[in-house]
């Protein structure tokens, strides 16, 4: 027999919990995103969310744009931000700059970061180049399914551990974990869970001067742009679509893109 708390706990109960809004996306609490490498199941999760019906399929790259969609969790509005795939936040491709640019500037509550359970190695690299940005993110095991077919098993304890941020594990196309993944997402957007993620200590004191150097010049001229550090250290690199970006001023106008919330 089960008593009401009992019941308050069990998944169906909080299964009740979603409505998915398609999209409406009117008054919104927070917004998320959904980032990680191509084809990791990133749409997948984002229509079992929303239920729209984004273009899934088993090869990468099928995402170009950016998708937007709504639901409600325990009461709170959310807007989801569907990406492209992204090998790196370095990426130049047309496709790939969509998916950077709203990481970067977007200045989304959560960013989810979807991964394959068969390729986590690999797919780490993004998720520690979008940890230097933001102190706000949940990763998704996806492909679970897949991982237990080869007999892989992954330590998610330990993940969460040492990335410092919820690691929920996911098979998204049978739709479990869902609501695991919406309950962490919750707890970071709401600030019940705070996140802790490793940062690069190993700098030189005089990489870090010419940072904050670059990074004060910056701010003067985009006060309201967002990962001045991670700009300054582009130009620092020479990468061309930043020096670019900044040259024409093209930056700001990325960065206020971005913010546009219906
Ligand atoms: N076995 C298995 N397949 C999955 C799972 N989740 C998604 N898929 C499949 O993986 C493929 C890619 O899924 P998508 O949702 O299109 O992936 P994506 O990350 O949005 O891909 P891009 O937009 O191309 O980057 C599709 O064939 C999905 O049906 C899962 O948990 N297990
Ligand atoms: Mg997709």
């Amino acid at each position: 027999m089960h008593t009401k708390d009992n019941c308050a706990t069990c998944p169906a109960h909080n299964k009740a919990n979603l409505v998915k809004l398609g999209i409406n996306l009117e008054n919104v609490d927070f917004v998320i995103t959904m980032a990680g490498n191509p084809n990791t199941g990133k749409s997948t999760v984002f229509n079992n969310l929303t239920g729209l019906r984004q273009h899934t399929g088993n090869w990468p790259g099928k995402t170009v744009s950016r998708a937007e969609g709504g639901f409600i969790f325990n009461d709170k509005r959310y807007k989801v931000v569907d990406l492209p795939g992204t090998y790196s936040l370095l990426s130049t491709s047309t496709d790939e700059e969509v998916a950077r640019d709203f990481i970067l500037f977007g200045q989304p509550d959560v960013t989810v970061i979807v991964v394959d359970a068969t390729r986590l190695e690999r797919n780490l690299n993004l998720v520690l180049q979008i940890l230097e940005l933001t102190d706000r993110a949940v990763m998704c095991v996806n492909l679970m399914d897949e991982a237990k077919r080869n007999n892989l098993e992954i330590d998610i304890r330990t993940l969460s551990k040492e990335l410092g941020i919820p690691v929920i594990p996911a098979s998204a196309r049978r739709k479990e974990g869902m609501n695991e993944l919406l309950q962490a997402i919750e707890e970071v957007a709401t600030g019940k869970y705070l996140c802790r993620p490793p940062k690069i200590k190993s700098r030189s004191k005089k990489l870090k001067h010419a940072i904050e150097t670059l990074s004060v010049k910056i701010k003067e001229s985009y006060p309201r742009l967002q990962n001045v550090k991670w700009v300054a250290m582009r130009l620092l690199e020479g990468d061309n679509s930043i020096i670019e970006a900044v040259r024409s001023g093209e930056i700001g106008n990325l960065h206020e893109k971005q913010l546009k919330r219906e």
